[in-house]
Order: structure tokens, then sequence, then C-alpha cells
């Protein structure tokens, strides 16, 4: 294996950019025949994905994985904070959850002493069997308050002995004093490790920017080695919900109305990325009743907090709407939580969501979901309804559902087991994440209402991996990828 140093993509706030030029930089030395893999010590995003092993990582380091051609591990994202409120997280470490908030106080004594052992473990597992180790810091790197407890910005760089970018966005504004103050804050031995700065998310001509940029070297005394553009046409999978606050939109007429119900802790909206992109279909996303009614298809999706979020849409008149567009013949899926919703009934003896022991749920399916600490963590293959296709999906949650009565499964796993209840070919669940991402699924649901096939199949895989090569040629355009790769000689 050619060995190059680790490199780190750092931020001088959150949203700078740094998850998607990290799954560029995969992309990239991929392309130049290293064998890279993605690293982030600590996550929080309700977006998750289940590696082969069964296990739990961030979505985003999955991405990069996939950027890097490799599959997923957990040492890529070894601590995962899943917010089930406001005051309170899901741990996930090293794939399994360790407990809510109060587990992790205990972890946090000593200054997360255990959490930065574990964190470098992984780290040091990963960088036996790749290169160059692309790594990704957490939100901003000047939060001094929270420096000595740090486990995944420059005390997990200066482990690693990272070549380390400090990524500005120019497009929030601020970009000299954010910069320059950020470096300003650093200790000598942090400086050190600083080889690059990279200006993000540029509108216009890059060549409007030299003065800055000069001025940006001169100030900080670190190389601008790049100023990157900012774009919207390379698909690369999201991982904020602030992300979804720009898709708000309403019916278009002419398409087929895809309304997902927007719940506070929507966890998983990957999984309507794919239905998004078909060209029969207007995807959008709303909490508000009237919108709702008018949409053709309904989902609703997964959440973090499945108990809560319901009761919200019991409180706002989502719920009845729901009930209402599922009455008036439209159609109602919910997939894991909006699954769970479906139901009955959804008990939470043991408090793992929140502190509301039980609520009934929409009543659309005669099914029950008891929420367990075990937590099922799976990659599936399955087949869908009578259909012979293999399809892929995966797994993500603490509920158990029994059908009350004979079961009517939506899907057939590899394993013998039937997921989800269909009660009918408008009404139906499933715990399956990703379930839409396949093309016979998709032309199920959308039969009833576009006459239009979908033209070829689309290859959501293979669009995914032509995006990866668009992202690594915008960076190769606008970075000095010599500059770089001279910092990355061990
Ligand atoms: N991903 C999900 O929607 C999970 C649903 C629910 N919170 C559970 O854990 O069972």
């Amino acid at each position: 294996m050619r060995k190059l140093r680790p490199i780190m993509f750092v931020g001088t706030a959150s949203d700078v950019g740094k998850s998607v030029i990290t799954a560029g930089f995969c992309r990239i030395f991929k392309q130049d025949g290293y064998q890279p893999a993605p690293f982030k010590a600590q996550n929080m995003s309700l977006n998750s994905y289940a590696t082969p092993d069964g296990l739990e990582i961030g979505r985003a380091q999955a991405v990069q994985a996939e950027a890097a051609g490799i599959a997923c591990h957990t040492d890529m994202n070894p601590v995962l904070l899943k917010p089930t409120n406001d005051k309170s997280s899901q741990v996930i470490l090293n794939g399994k959850p360790i407990g809510n908030q109060s587990a992790y106080d205990y972890f946090m004594g000593n200054n997360r002493a255990e959490l930065f052992t574990a964190v470098k473990q992984a780290f040091d597992r990963l960088s036996n069997q790749y290169s160059p180790v692309v790594m990704e810091g957490a939100g901003s790197i000047s939060e001094l308050n929270l420096k000595h407890r740090d486990i995944t910005n420059l005390r997990m760089a200066q482990h690693a002995g990272a070549a380390t970018y400090l990524i500005g966005d120019i497009d929030r504004g601020g970009l000299f004093g954010s910069v320059y103050g950020t470096i300003a804050l650093l200790t000598p031995e942090e400086r050190s490790i600083i080889k690059g700065i990279i200006v993000n998310k540029f509108r216009g001509d890059a060549r409007l920017f030299e003065d800055g940029r000069r001025m940006l070297e001169e100030l900080t005394g670190v190389p601008v080695v790049g100023v990157l553009p900012y774009f919207r046409d390379i698909f690369i999978e999201q991982e904020d919900s602030v992300s979804l606050e720009q898709k708000f939109r309403s019916t278009v007429a002419g398409k087929v109305n895809v309304a997902v119900v927007l719940l506070k802790r929507l966890s998983n909206f990957t999984d309507f990325d794919r239905l998004e992109r078909d060209p029969r279909v207007n995807l959008f996303y709303s909490n508000q009743p009237d919108e709702l009614r008018k949409a053709d298809i309904v989902i609703l999706p997964g959440s973090k907090n499945t108990i809560e979020d319901l009761l919200t849409l019991k409180n706002n008149g989502v719920a009845s709407a729901i009930v209402s567009a599922h009455k008036d013949g439209k159609t109602v899926i919910g997939i894991c939580g909006g699954y769970q919703m479906m139901g009955e009934r959804i008990d939470d003896p043991d408090h793992l969501e929140s502190a509301i022991e039980s609520i009934p749920g929409l009543g659309l399916l005669p099914v029950r979901t008891v929420l367990q600490p075990t937590k099922t963590t799976q990659q599936r293959q399955f087949t869908y309804q009578q259909q012979t296709a293999r399809c892929v999906g995966y797994e993500i949650h603490m509920g158990e559902t029994t059908v009350l009565g004979t079961s009517n499964p939506v899907a057939y796993l590899d394993n013998g087991l039937a997921d989800g209840y269909r009660h009918s070919h408008r009404c139906w669940g499933t715990y399956l994440h990703g379930i839409l991402d396949n093309d016979v699924v998709i032309n199920d649901l959308l039969t009833d209402y576009s006459t239009q096939q979908s033209e070829s199949p689309f290859d959501f895989q293979k669009f995914k991996d032509q995006q990866y090569d668009r992202l690594a040629d915008v960076i190769r355009a606008n970075i000095d990828m010599d500059q770089v790769y001279a910092t990355l000689h061990v």
C-alpha cells in the first residue's frame, strides 16, 4: 500500500462543507490509486446507516466510504450522537448504543478520557489498513471552552499527525474574520499542523477573489490552496436537516405529488433522495395539514422519537389530515418510525425515547410496537411483494412490531423473515430504510398515479458514483492538488 499522511478537514463553523469536501477527497485519492478511508471521531446526526457487520454509523461516513469505494465500518465513525429530544442524545459507541445522555455524562467525566481513548483506537485500526485516512472535524475548531475535552478536532488531528486544512464559508460572510480569528486562536503546536486554507461556496468568477486570497495569506501566514465554487448541481447526500428547509415546497400540477411529513426528530431523510429525482414525482416536506391533504401520496418517515413526534402530529392537526387522506383513498405509507405510528399503539416501558410510556397510533395498520433496549441495525436484501427483483435496504430501530392477526408482509427478507404490514396497495408500512431506492417499489407506488413508465431503470448506485467523480473534478479544477500532495508525503 502506498502510504500518505492522514489529511484532515476542519471548519471555522458547522455547515461550511466539510463532509462534502471529505467525500470529494476520498474519491480523488481512490482515483489516484491510493486506498483512502474516511474518519470522523464523533458525529451528531439523525441520519445513520447499518454497516455490513450489523452496526451503526453516521450516514456521512457511509457516503464518504462509498466515495472511497470501500464498505463502511464503525471505525470510520466510532461515536455517533443521535438527539432524541432537546436535552438528550442516544450515544452510539463503536456501532452500539450505550445509553442516553446520562451514560454519556459518565463518559464525559475525566474530560472524556475513555471516549478519546476509544476513538484513537478506532483511528489506529483504520490507519493500519488504509492510506490516506481522510479525516473530518466537527463544527468550529475555535470553541475554546470545549477544547480541553475535544475528541473530534485538533486533538484528534495531532494524534493522527494529519495535514490539516481549514475550510471557511464565503457565502455566509465574515470569511476574513472567521479564518483569521480561528488561526489566531490556535496554540503554536496546533498552528503548525494547519497546512492550508480552503475557501468554500464562492459564487461567481473565482479570479475576482485573487486580492482576497493574497490578503488572507498575508494575514494568516497560511497558504490558500483553493477556492471552491458554490454548486448545487452535484448530488451528494446531505447530513443535516438544515438542508431540508431549502426543500420546502408544495404541490405541482401534472406531477405525482408526494408529501413527506416533516417531523421534529425525522431520521434518515436520505430515504427520499431517489424518489425526489424521479421525473414523475414532485416531492416535498410539510407539516401543514392543508398541504398534506393536497398530496397524492403521504409518507410518514422515520423518527428518533416516535411517541413525541406522533403526539405533535396529533396536536397540530397533521394526524387527522393523514387519516382523512387515507379515507379519501390516497396512498399513505410509513417507514420505520412512520410505520410504528401507523399502527394501533406504541409503548416505551423503559423510557428509551421519552417520558411518555404509551400512545395510541393512527390505527391505519393492525400492528403494535414496543421499544426495546436492544437495537436492530442490519443491512437487508429482500424481495418486494410478488416481485422477484432483489432489493436492498437497511434497518435501524429499537422498536419491535407485532402484527395483530394474520400477517400480510410488504417484503420478504433474505434471512427468511417477513417485514412490514400491507393493508392495501395504498396503505402499508415497513422497517426497511432505503426501500424507495429500489425501482420495483417506486414503480409500484406510482402506478396508480402515473401512466408514464420510468424510462430506463434508474441506476441510483451508478448515478451516485458519477456524482462523486463530478465532485472530484470540481475539487481538482479549483484546488492545487500538487500543493496538497506535497503536505502528505511521509
Ligand atoms: N429509524 C427509525 O425511524 C426508528 C424508529 C424508532 N425511533 C425506533 O427506534 O424504533
